[in-house]
C-alpha cells in the first residue's frame, strides 16, 4: 500500500514543479508560492504597525503556507477568517501535539484504558471524523469542476489526481475513497506543519543572531537589489541557503524522526533486531552530534559553505531522512522555505522587544515547535 501511495504522491508533488530543475512548472508553482509571500509580508508589516511591542508571525505564515498547501491538496483556499479553515488550523496545531502525547501507545497499546490517553485517542477519532467529512465535500467541489474523460486532463491538485487514478486504476482497494480521505490528511499535515515550524524556528533564530541576520541581508541586497527572490536565485545564495540548512540541522522539526519498523530480524553492530522491532531514527542525535559538528548548540551557517565559499552539505545532514521512506516534499520544501525566508528578511529586520531575550527553547509533539513569542518587525526600506 505505501509503496504505490507514495509513488502516486511523488507524482503530484513533481507535476507541481517541485523539482530541482526550474521549468515552466517550476514558475507557476513560484507565482503561488509568492503571492502568498507577499500577502504574508504584509499582514506581518500591517501587524507590526499596530503592535508597537512586538508580534507572534505564527497566524500569518499558518495562514499563508497553509493556503499553498490546501491549493496544491485541496484545489482551493479560504479567507482567512473563515469557519472551516479556522477549525482545520486548529486541528493540525492541537493535533500534532496530541499525536506527540499519544507516542507511547505505539509501544504500549494498554494505555489506551488510562483517562489521559484515552481523552487524547477520543480527540484524534473524533477529529479524524469530522476531517473526513470536510475532504468528501471538498472532493465533490473539484468532480464538479472537472471532466476526466477529456485525453488531455492534466491534474492540478492532489484530489483531482487521486479522482483520476480512481478512474484509471485497477487496484480499487489503493484507491479507495477511505484511502483518499486519509492521504489528503497526511500530505497536508505532513507538508503544512513541518515548513511552518522549520520558518518560525528561523525568524527567532534571525533574532537572536542578527549579525548573521545582516550577512544574509547583505548577501540578498547584492544579488537581488528591489526585486524580490526566485527558485533560479537558490545556487548564487550561499549564504541565504546555508542559513537554512542550519535551521533544519539545530532544531529539526522531527527530532526523534518517525517510527518505523524491521521487515525481518537483523544483526546491527552487535545487537539482534527481532522482526518487527519499532524503530526510531533519532535524528537528534546524527544532527547534534559533537563528532561531527563543533559545538553543536551553537547556530552556525558556515557549516554548510566550503572554503570556496559555496554551499554543500555534510552526508550527516539529514532533514528529510534517507532511505526508501525519505521525506517526498524535500523539494517542494526547500523552494518554500526559501521564498519565505529570503523575502522575509529582504523587507524586515527582526529583533527581540528591548530588554527581552530570545526563548531558543521549543515544545514536542510529533514535532518540535517554537514556544509563542513576540519579535519586532522594522520595514528595512520602502518595502512595498
Ligand atoms: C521542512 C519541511 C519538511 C521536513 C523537515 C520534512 C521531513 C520529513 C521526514 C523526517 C519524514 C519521515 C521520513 C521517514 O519516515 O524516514 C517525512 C515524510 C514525508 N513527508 Fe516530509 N518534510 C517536510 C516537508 C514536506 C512537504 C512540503 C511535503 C508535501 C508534499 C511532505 C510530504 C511528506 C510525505 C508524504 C512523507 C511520507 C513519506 C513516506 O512515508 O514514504 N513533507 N518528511
Amino acid at each position: 500500500m505505501w509503496r504505490i501511495h507514495r509513488k502516486f504522491t511523488a507524482k503530484c508533488v513533481r507535476l507541481f514543479g517541485a523539482t530541482k530543475s526550474v521549468g515552466p512548472k517550476t514558475k507557476k508553482l513560484e507565482e503561488l508560492i509568492m503571492k502568498e509571500v507577499l500577502d504574508c509580508t504584509k499582514s506581518i508589516q500591517k501587524t507590526s504597525d499596530t503592535e508597537t511591542l512586538g508580534i507572534d508571525p505564527l497566524s500569518h505564515l499558518q495562514h499563508n503556507l497553509g493556503s499553498i498547501m490546501c491549493q496544491l491538496v485541496f484545489g482551493k483556499s479560504w479567507p482567512k477568517d473563515d469557519e472551516t479553515w479556522l477549525w482545520l488550523q486548529h486541528l493540525q496545531e492541537v493535533g500534532t501535539k496530541a499525536i506527540g502525547v499519544a507516542g507511547p501507545l505505539n509501544f504500549l497499546p494498554f494505555l489506551r484504558h488510562i483517562p489521559k490517553y484515552n481523552k487524547v485517542m477520543t480527540f484524534l477519532l473524533d477529529g479524524k471524523h469530522k476531517t473526513h467529512k470536510v475532504y468528501q465535500k471538498l472532493i465533490e467541489e473539484q468532480q464538479a469542476k472537472i471532466d476526466l474523460t477529456k485525453p488531455d486532463f492534466v491534474p492540478e491538485n492532489i484530489i483531482q489526481a487521486f479522482l483520476l487514478e480512481m478512474k484509471s486504476t485497477t487496484d480499487i482497494e489503493y484507491f479507495s475513497n477511505e484511502q483518499f480521505y486519509h492521504l489528503l490528511a497526511d500530505v497536508f499535515g505532513a507538508g503544512l506543519d513541518t515548513t511552518l515550524s522549520t520558518l518560525r524556528w528561523y525568524i527567532l533564530y534571525m533574532a537572536a543572531y542578527p549579525d548573521f541576520q545582516k550577512e544574509i541581508q547583505k548577501e540578498l541586497d547584492g544579488l537581488l537589489h528591489d526585486r524580490l527572490p526566485t527558485v533560479e536565485d537558490l545556487p548564487s545564495l550561499p549564504i541565504t541557503r546555508a542559513s537554512l540548512a542550519e535551521i533544519q540541522r539545530i532544531r529539526p522539526v522531527v527530532p526523534v524522526g518517525i517510527p518505523h519498523a524491521t521487515t525481518d530480524n537483523i544483526e546491527l553492530f552487535g545487537f539482534n533486531i527481532p522482526k518487527g522491532a519499532m524503530i526510531l531514527p533519532l535524528q537528534w542525535a546524527i544532527h547534534m552530534d559533537p563528532k561531527v559538528w563543533k559545538h553543536p548548540n551553537e547556530y552556525n551557517p558556515y557549516r554548510f559553505i566550503d572554503e570556496e565559499g559555496r554551499f554543500f552539505r555534510p552526508k550527516e545532514f539529514i532533514p528529510f531522512q534517507t532511505g526508501k521512506r525519505m521525506c517526498i516534499g524535500d523539494e517542494l520544501a526547500n523552494i518554500l522555505l526559501f521564498l519565505f525566508g529570503a523575502t522575509i528578511l529582504q523587507k524586515f529586520k527582526i529583533s527581540p522587544p528591548a530588554d527581552s531575550e530570545v526563548d531558543l527553547e521549543g515544545e514536542i509533539g510529533i514535532t518540535l515547535t517554537p514556544k509563542p513569542v513576540k519579535l519586532v518587525f522594522t520595514c528595512r526600506s520602502e518595502c512595498w
